[in-house]
């Protein structure tokens, strides 16, 4: 049967226009794997709470990061899908799991070139159910709907995987700094709920050894530290980006920036390994928010170093899984 991939990212809205900014918002916080509550108390926070005011702020961030081409995360994905499009001997598609490029148009250009097996990766190197599970359960919805003679085979994480561990690591002491204090991990933040009940979830999706998604980051951090033969005492992780009142994952990345002067922590690098593409969550909240917090705090110096976007080393192990995959018998 003929192959293709599917590459799935978070997605972006279609302009930093407000409008357009609460489009995507509504989309996005309307996913049952992202606010977990039932359907009604969703929609009167989401529309009574959050959609008034935050669109606005929200649009005035994007506007700070937005690209000629578009948003960053949408114009690094395309990159991505081009290149390693060039190395694949199989078409490669690329969806989004809110707003555009859907999923489903995604599907739709690999069903009409005849592809009836399909690679899904969703560019999340840990799962939880706010990013993997609610994209592997889109994609399942979608394929269920319009796609039924379509077989699937998910890439569930590679937080682990020896390949990402060595591209991330290298991409990182080739951007390192010869002198720094700490070397700071930051994850995206989910709400410590989550945590419990995406293992239920990811049980349902997989037969694996499910983690939670904090253990994964430790993993990740560990591995790369490890790769990178630092000190222990010269990495630390947190994580970012709270909304609301519910504890999250601890510690939290402004917490701990806060702290790190008055304990003599001055030079600092951040990394963000939660992602594989530069967006807003890094070029605006990490790289201008939490610099000045730092600054502001006593800090002396702050670097933030860039994901792996399109870089050809990172291609290069896309491809290789890729091609793994496909080589394999039907
Ligand atoms: C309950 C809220 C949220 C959870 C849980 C959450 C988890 C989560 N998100 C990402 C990746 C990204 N999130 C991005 C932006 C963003 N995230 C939330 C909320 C939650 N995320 C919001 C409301 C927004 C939009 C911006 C804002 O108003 O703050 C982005 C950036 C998108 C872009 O266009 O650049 C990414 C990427 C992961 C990986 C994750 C769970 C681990
Ligand atoms: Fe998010
Ligand atoms: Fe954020």
């Amino acid at each position: 049967m003929k192959k293709g991939v599917l590459l799935i990212n978070l997605g972006s809205p279609d302009s930093t226009n407000v409008e357009d900014v609460r489009k995507y918002l509504r989309e996005f916080l309307m996913d049952p794997m992202v606010l977990d509550t039932p359907w009604l108390v969703r929609k009167a926070v989401v529309e009574l709470a959050i959609l008034p005011k935050r669109p606005v702020a929200s649009a005035e961030a994007y506007e700070k990061i937005w690209w000629e081409e578009g948003s960053p995360l949408i114009v690094i994905s395309k990159r991505v899908q081009e290149k390693l499009q060039k190395k694949l001997d199989i078409p490669v598609a690329l969806g989004m799991r809110y707003q555009s490029p859907s999923i489903q148009s995604a599907m739709q250009e690999l069903y009409d070139k005849g592809i009836r097996e399909v690679l899904v990766i969703p560019l999340y190197p840990q799962y939880t159910m706010s990013s993997t599970w609610s994209v592997v359960g889109k994609t399942k919805e979608v394929q269920n709907k319009h796609f039924k003679d379509l077989n699937l085979t998910f890439l569930n994480s590679f937080y682990d995987r020896p390949d990402y561990i060595k591209v991330l690591a290298e991409h990182i002491k080739n951007q390192l700094p010869e002198s720094f204090d700490k070397l700071l991990f930051s994850y995206h933040g989910i709400p410590e709920r989550h945590d419990r009940k995406a293992v239920e979830i990811g049980k349902k999706h997989t037969n694996s050894n499910i983690k939670t998604y904090r253990d994964q980051c430790y993993e990740t951090t560990e591995l790369v530290r490890k790769e990178l033969g630092l000190p222990e005492e010269k990495v630390m992780v947190s994580f970012q980006s709270r909304l609301g009142k519910d504890p999250w994952i601890k510690p939290y990345t402004d917490f701990v920036l806060k702290d790190f002067p008055a304990e003599g922590v001055k030079n600092i690098v951040v990394v963000a390994p939660a992602f594989v593409s530069d967006c807003l969550e890094t070029l605006e909240e990490i790289a201008m928010g939490y610099e000045e917090l730092f600054m502001e705090s006593g800090g002396e110096k702050y670097e933030y170093l860039p994901c792996l976007n399109e870089s050809d080393e990172w291609i290069d192990v896309l491809a290789k899984w890729s091609n793994g995959w496909a080589a394999k018998e039907d």
